[in-house]
């Protein structure tokens, strides 16, 4: 037994697993997602160069990625604070920040935030996807990138003493590359030394999740204390989603309130609306899920915080919440899935 098992891993250092509160699995504070990048549609260039403003900001949310500057989250650091405020008044206790190397993790700012406002925050170790990995990342063996994950979670990350809570974002993209696999790999491994929690950024493919999860299991990791990112945009068919869920994961729908025409990653996905997500939690209550279901915002840009108009992190506890227990979903499951299980998962075995 560790000194970290059955406790849960802070930017401000171990807390016990009863103080969560309400959770939210999958978020970002500080980040840089500057890679994915998507030029305006011809004609859109001068709204992309100046979107915040209110008659801009239907073109911003259905273009969020067509503008520079609401892909630097990082840039808002500072005055975060006041966005974690409003999640803690609607209720929030702890934020799980899945930035991770590849898209500018900022440790110290993470700390700072915590400090200031009271929320518990977990930092997430390891990588993103392949396109932000270097060319020594590339290059890395599995036995070294599990030296650094390991280390990000016991001793610090980015030359600073801030550890890790988590494992992930992993990024993996869709045909998974060899560099991505490796990450894997070593995720697998630190994970079967640590006991932590994983959490995973599959590709943009229906097969996508199962195939992490098969190269996870194949290196000895716990899928039992694994999350799925991203389902809301990844699994749509009821008898695929449910084979999925069978293989023990956590199900994790984290893009609520991101409502969009035309998903720029993948043109052929109808991206989901927040009614159609409850509907996909309600249906996996029904089938038995309740105690696996995780949800979050994932708000890595601009346009969604609500200095700019945006929803917050606090729109599923004010927003959605209500609709769940419109829709068949009782107080004490949409508790178990706020609570109980990122609880569950985030402590240490
Ligand atoms: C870093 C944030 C992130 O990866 N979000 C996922 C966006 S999407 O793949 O679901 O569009």
């Amino acid at each position: 037994m560790s000194a970290l098992s059955g406790k849960v891993q802070t930017v401000l250092g171990l807390v016990d697993p009863d103080l969560l509160g309400r959770t939210m699995t999958h978020e970002h504070l500080t980040m840089s997602f500057e890679f994915n990048y998507t030029p305006p549609a011809p004609g859109d260039e001068a709204v992309a160069e100046n979107p915040f403003q209110m008659q801009h900001m239907h073109w911003l949310r259905q273009n969020p990625y067509s503008c520079r500057e609401n892909l630097l989250l990082q840039q808002e650091a500072k005055t975060l604070g006041d966005e974690l405020l409003a999640f803690k008044k609607a209720g929030g206790g702890t934020i799980v920040e899945n930035t991770t190397t590849g898209i500018d993790r900022d440790l110290p700012a993470l700390r700072q935030l915590a400090k200031d406002t009271g929320i518990h925050i977990i930092a997430g170790a390891g990588f993103y996807v392949d396109c932000t990995h270097t060319e020594a990342t590339r290059r890395m063996s599995v036995e070294k990138l599990t030296d650094i994950i390991v280390g990000e979670v016991l001793h610090g990350a980015d030359g600073t003493d801030v550890r890790c809570g988590v494992i992930g974002e992993i990024g993996t993209g869709w045909p998974i590359t060899e560099s991505e696999t490796k990450v894997l790999r070593a995720t697998a491994h630190a994970q079967a030394q640590l006991g932590c929690p994983v959490i995973i950024h599959p590709g943009r493919n229906p097969a996508a999740p199962t195939e992490v999860v098969r190269i996870l299991q194949e290196a000895g990791g716990d899928i039992s204390k694994t999350v799925m990112s991203h389902l809301d945009r990844t699994l749509f068919d009821e008898g695929e989603l449910l084979e999925f869920a069978n293989l023990g994961s956590y199900l994790e729908y984290d893009l609520f309130g991101v409502e969009v025409l035309n998903y720029p990653f993948n043109l052929e996905v109808d991206m989901p609306s927040d009614s159609q997500r409850v509907k996909a939690l309600a249906f996996l209550v029904k089938e038995g899920y309740e105690d696996k279901l995780l949800m979050a915002h994932d708000i890595h840009t601009k346009h969604r915080l609500t200095k700019f108009g945006g929803h917050g992190y606090a729109h599923i506890l004010k927003n959605i919440v209500p609709k769940m227990l419109t829709r068949g979903i009782s107080q004490h499951q949409v508790d178990k899935i706020l609570i109980d299980n990122p609880k569950r998962w985030l402590t240490f075995k």
